[in-house]
């Protein structure tokens, strides 16, 4: 990578760093006890992040019997806004002591990135689908080939399934993108929480779901009509790939999509509006921009400025961030929902960011 696009990333590093000491302050009241972990590690790992469970479909469908029907969100009894901010203060600390991972994208692009694919399997014909039962530990949807290195993001949270053992598998890979989002400088997501844990292999989506990078506009429009979504939020929803990179041990491409690639913005649009041409290499079809030759667009990235029904929104969030801001957050609000079903009346939290918190 060229140094232009890792200075950026430094700098947005050392401004963190500068006020990681009072946040680690604030966080310190919230660490759990390792004895406690170690336990709680060895009883729940098997409900966690143990996707062999589902060699073994017996075991899967006998923990529960068939849960077919709405999926109706239940919130652990006793549990409200403090204690998902407790949450969410953790998972950010976390964040915060990770900074340099990924050649310093940190956790915000893997985090956004588990929360998309938890819940894009979403499928309005069939209801089924999505982040409720959190399923992405079974196969075959953990070996999905789109869900390649997502592991690393559900190891990361692991602890706090742990530390949280009433929060759900559901809850909490939709929490952590919503940290991500948010910690990153992006807009505030309403979030709430309910979903619940299946163990039965009946709830698990099919392979296949989620987005083919090497395809077109048309693909990319019917795909995410399949979720339900429309022209608008399925450009503002692709605008996330301004966070994190590609890595070619995952899905083949390479590279970020631009120089600040820890922090939530517009660039991602900017950027798709400048000239870029293929990129000449031994892996998959993926463009390399004209100026520096160090940033990446996808096929389907590119697609979004080929086809006038996106192009027009691209323009939009290009030239106006807070658009594209207000935008992105509710379309991946309800990207989060898809599938789930709230009592009439609940209503989403709003998280306050460290930031704030300090303030
Ligand atoms: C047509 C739709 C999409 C396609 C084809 C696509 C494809 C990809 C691919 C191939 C990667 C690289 C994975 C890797 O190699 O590690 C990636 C990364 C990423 N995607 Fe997408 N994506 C799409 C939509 C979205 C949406 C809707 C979001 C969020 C709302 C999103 C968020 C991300 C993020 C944050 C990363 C970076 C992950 C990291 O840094 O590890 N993507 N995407």
């Amino acid at each position: 990578m060229s140094s232009v696009a890792i200075k950026p990333a430094l700098i947005r590093a050392s401004r963190q760093t500068y006020s990681r000491f009072a946040r680690t302050a604030l966080l310190a009241g919230l660490a759990g006890s390792g004895a406690v972990a170690a336990y709680l590690y060895s009883k729940n790992r098997n409900n966690y992040n143990n996707s062999s469970n589902n060699n073994n479909g017996k075991k899967l469908t006998t923990l529960m019997a068939g849960v077919a029907g709405p999926n109706i969100a239940k919130v652990p009894s006793g549990k409200g806004l403090k204690d998902y901010q407790e949450i969410y203060n953790d998972i950010a600390g976390k964040i915060e002591e990770n900074l340099d991972y990924d050649g310093g994208a940190g956790f915000y692009g893997q985090l956004v990135r588990l929360s998309w694919h938890a819940s894009g399997t979403y499928d309005k014909n069939t209801k089924t689908g999505g982040s409720f039962y959190g399923s992405m530990i079974y196969d075959p949807e953990s070996s999905d080939g789109a869900n390649a290195g997502l592991a690393a993001g559900r190891d990361f949270l692991y602890e706090f399934a742990v530390k949280y053992p009433w929060i759900s598998r559901g809850d909490l890979w939709t929490l952590g993108g919503v940290v991500a989002v948010q910690e990153s400088g992006g807009p505030k997501v309403p979030w709430r929480p309910g979903r619940v844990d299946s163990f039965d292999k009946r709830d698990i989506p099919p392979p296949g779901n989620l987005p083919d990078a090497s395809e077109d506009g048309k693909y990319v429009r019917n795909l995410f009509k399949r979720m339900g979504f429309g022209d608008r939020e399925t450009v503002a929803l692709i605008g996330a790939h301004c966070l994190g990179k590609c890595h070619t041990h995952n899905s083949g491409y390479e590279g970020p999509w631009g120089p600040s690639f820890n922090m939530f913005t517009n660039d991602f649009f900017v950027r798709l509006l400048q000239g870029w041409h293929v990129r000449k290499w031994d892996g998959p079809k993926q463009y390399e921009d004209d100026e520096s030759n160090s940033f990446m667009m996808l096929p389907t990235d590119i697609a979004l400025k080929e086809e006038s029904y996106f192009l027009k929104y691209v323009k939009l969030y290009a030239a106006d961030q807070d658009l594209f801001f207000k935008d992105f957050s509710k379309a991946y609000a309800a990207l989060l929902e898809l599938g789930v079903e709230y009592p009439r009346g609940s209503k989403p939290f709003l998280f306050k960011t460290i930031d704030e918190q300090e303030s």
